[in-house]
């Protein structure tokens, strides 16, 4: 029944952009699909450890660069020491088409070069806590791709975690793209919506959420 009732594409702030229904029931397919191979190796899905002891209720695997609070490696030290997969190019292709529609300019993806993506998968249960992307030494755009149950995704600013924030529903298929002015801004993840998603996407439960990001490292 949701489906049926339009969700309009939104700005919570300049250079956020939020395209609902963005992937294809047949892209999503496709996205599980591979996201449960990177999930089962060479470096497995896994809780991220918090150097202060904390344990992460996401679990999260990583291609083209490994991120370990708060840096980014090609090997994963922190779970099995493996180089993690490569960032392959249909996942570029794809970053580029996201900035080329969320901005509405065919010229916003020319040169967009992704080469990490965390990729996060949320039970009922999990959350992400207000934080920045700002691990990356380059200004270029985050592109989220949403799978699976609905979250509630707090959009906040530069400033601080605290308000404002626009909390903004993520479904399947689901387009979310922060960069200029917003690159830096807080966001999270306060909960899941269980039982929202659809089976047929290959996603039973939970919610899959994939960002690119350009790291700017080399190596
Ligand atoms: O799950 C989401 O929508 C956001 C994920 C996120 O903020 C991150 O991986 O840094
Ligand atoms: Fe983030």
């Amino acid at each position: 029944m949701a489906a049926l009732i339009p969700r309009p594409r939104m700005r919570p702030a300049p250079g956020a952009v939020h395209v609902p229904g963005w992937l294809t029931p047949d892209q999503q397919r496709e996205l599980v699909a591979a996201c449960r191979g990177w999930a089962s190796g060479p470096v497995p899905i896994r809780h991220t450890r918090l150097p202060r002891g904390g344990v992460m209720s996401v679990q999260t695997v990583c291609i083209g660069w490994h991120w370990q609070p708060y840096t980014y490696t090609r090997t994963a030290g922190d779970v099995n020491g493996r180089r993690v997969a490569g960032f392959p190019d249909w996942m570029v292709g794809l970053g580029r088409r996201a900035l080329a529609d969320a901005y509405e300019d065919p010229a916003a993806g020319d040169g967009y070069t992704p080469d990490t993506a965390l990729i996060n998968f949320y039970d009922g249960q999990a959350k992400l806590g207000m934080h920045q992307d700002k691990d990356e030494q380059s200004g270029d755009p985050v592109v989220s791709l949403s799978i699976g149950d609905t979250c509630v995704f707090r959009f906040g600013n530069t400033e601080s975690r605290n308000r404002p924030y626009t909390d903004i529903e993520l479904a399947s298929g689901d387009l979310f793209v922060f960069g200029g002015p917003s690159r830096f801004a807080y966001h999270g993840v306060p909960r899941v919506l269980p039982g929202t998603g659809d089976p047929a996407t290959g996603l039973a439960s939970g919610r899959l959420n994939i960002t690119m990001r350009v790291t700017g490292l080399k190596g």
